[in-house]
């Protein structure tokens, strides 16, 4: 988990079958048409892939990424899961089932305050109708799954740390047994260490489960460490799309090098705080 994903096991995937989904000549506008939050994007995720978004704030990730559960709908172009284009926003009932199916994990987790964590979690099976003693035995096998204590059950979310919050808001998404989870900055808000420890817990779930996840995040190396696939993204395009290892041992384009150097130009600032000689500027 702590290395660089493999690139063959992704080629192998990305060759395999039909992309579960398929992003064609996407644009996004809010402003009907007079600028581009994201312009003419073009993406096919296969069945299996963890794929991150990174890119400068405003580069368009998180409107890109809404695309997917239909929260953000296209200007132009076409959003395909599974070969399907998603239901119309204007068909209530079967927009809300089909995003039951896509778990989603957002920054701020955005936990019911009034329930307690089994029931947050059980929130999507119990509107599924799935039968009582099944909800109970995913729920308990969730909190586990997410490294909580079996007692944080009957807790409510205010008394949980910001880390505990973001483990339970990963189980609420895993617990309809979505095949697709897409995730904006879910680990943002957390301190490094937490954020390492639940980003690797979470590509556990990944692969257990066999789930396509798209996540959004700021962090190259959490991008680099998790994904099978980083897509960078900037004023709206995608200026690269590849294997962590193929960018980190390619020589990129400027504004994707700067991305991927900061982590080492931190480190190396920080030894120059330590061992002045070693002072690269
Ligand atoms: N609901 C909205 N209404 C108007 N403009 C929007 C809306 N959502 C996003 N935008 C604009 O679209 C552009 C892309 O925003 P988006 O949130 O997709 O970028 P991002 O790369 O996810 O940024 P960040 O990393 O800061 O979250 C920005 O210029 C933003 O101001």
């Amino acid at each position: 988990m702590t290395q660089v994903q493999d690139s063959t096991r992704t080629e192998r995937r990305e060759g395999a079958e039909t992309p579960l989904i398929q992003l064609d000549h996407i644009s996004i506008s809010f402003d009907g048409g007079r600028s581009r939050a994201v312009d003419d994007v073009s993406l096919a995720v296969a069945r299996g892939t963890f794929v991150s978004l990174v890119g400068e704030s405003g580069s368009g990730k998180t409107s890109l990424l809404k695309t997917i559960n239909g929260l953000v709908i296209p200007f132009s172009g076409h959003v395909n899961i599974e070969g399907r284009p998603i239901p119309p926003a204007d068909h209530d009932d079967d927009i809300a089932a089909f995003r039951r199916g896509i778990g989603y994990v957002i920054q701020d987790v955005g936990l019911f305050p009034h329930m307690s964590v089994a029931e947050n979690i059980a929130v999507t099976p119990r509107l599924l109708r799935w039968p009582e003693s099944r909800v109970i035995e995913r729920v308990k096998s969730l909190i586990a799954m997410v490294g909580l204590p079996e007692d944080y059950a009957t807790r409510a979310p205010a008394m949980l740390s910001g880390g505990q919050k973001q483990r339970v808001g990963v189980a609420r998404a895993l617990a309809a047994e979505p095949k697709i989870v897409l995730m904006d900055e879910p680990f943002g808000a957390l301190d490094p260490l937490t954020r390492d420890t639940l980003g690797r817990a979470y590509r556990d779930l990944h692969e257990r489960f066999g789930l396509t996840t798209i996540m959004v995040t700021h962090d190259m190396q959490e991008a680099a460490l998790l994904s099978d696939r980083i897509v960078v993204m900037q004023a709206g395009r995608v200026i690269c799309d590849d294997t962590p290892r193929a960018l980190l041992t390619q020589a990129p384009r400027p504004e994707v090098s700067d991305l991927l150097n900061l982590p080492r130009r931190q480190a190396e600032r920080i030894r120059a705080m330590i061992e002045p000689e070693a002072d690269p500027r």
